[in-house]
């Protein structure tokens, strides 16, 4: 029997998308998953008409830090810019560009804009380990992402994937090791991000 789950199909058209900033911060552990992951966010952030320019991608150590990356992303203040979007399409890792010192994103002027973003996604990859960690971790990240969001009144979306195992994570980023490759949600969390500015926001 065909299971139920997934979400509906998201909206495909975005008027208004052209005219949005959004902030995409990734943590730097699991990097086989955070590339691919970040990469399907942009691909579908960029395919609902946000410009490349208006994207900014910085990066934390963990997931647990994302809350505060984010928090400070929308305050204005610079985390760690980690990539442009141009050099993010074809990269295979990201964390090449955390040697390098802070980066406007592509095609943005000589540094990067403070503008108010109009979404963040989070983006993290958490894998049980043998103790507990993860479960702090996961549980103490996820509610702090929403706080932010609550907070600032400025839509956060959840891309953390908790998964129990490593072919989980990886099916999850759409590049699982088997045949099949499972389905990349960063691609969802693009999408949730300009839906939220755009179509809740009415
Ligand atoms: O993003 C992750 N951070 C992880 N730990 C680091 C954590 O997020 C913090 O960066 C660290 O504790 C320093 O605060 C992980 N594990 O420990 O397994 C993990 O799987 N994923």
């Amino acid at each position: 029997m065909a299971s139920i789950k997934g979400p509906a199909p998201a909206p495909t058209s975005f008027p208004g998308a052209d005219k949005l900033r959004i902030g995409i911060v990734h943590a730097r552990w699991n990097e086989e998953c955070i590339t691919p992951l970040v990469q399907g966010c942009v691909e579908t952030i960029t395919k609902a008409g946000v410009k490349p320019e208006n994207i900014v991608i910085e990066s934390v150590p963990g997931s647990w830090e994302l809350p505060h990356g984010v928090s400070r992303l929308i305050s204005g203040s610079q985390v760690q810019a980690s990539s442009n979007v141009s050099d993010l399409m074809g990269a295979t890792s990201l964390l090449d560009d955390n040697s390098k010192p802070s980066t406007p994103v592509a095609g943005s002027s000589s540094k990067p804009s403070k503008a108010a973003l109009d979404a963040v996604i989070g983006i993290g990859v958490l894998i049980k380990g043998s103790t507990m960690h993860f479960e702090y971790i996961s549980e103490s990240c996820c509610s702090g992402l929403m706080r932010v969001g609550l907070d600032t009144g400025v839509p956060v979306i959840l891309g953390v994937l908790t998964a129990l195992t490593e072919d989980q994570a990886l099916e999850r980023s759409g590049v699982g090791r088997g045949a099949n490759k499972g389905h990349n949600h960063g691609l969802d969390w693009g999408s949730a991000a300009v839906e939220m500015r755009l179509v809740a926001a009415g």
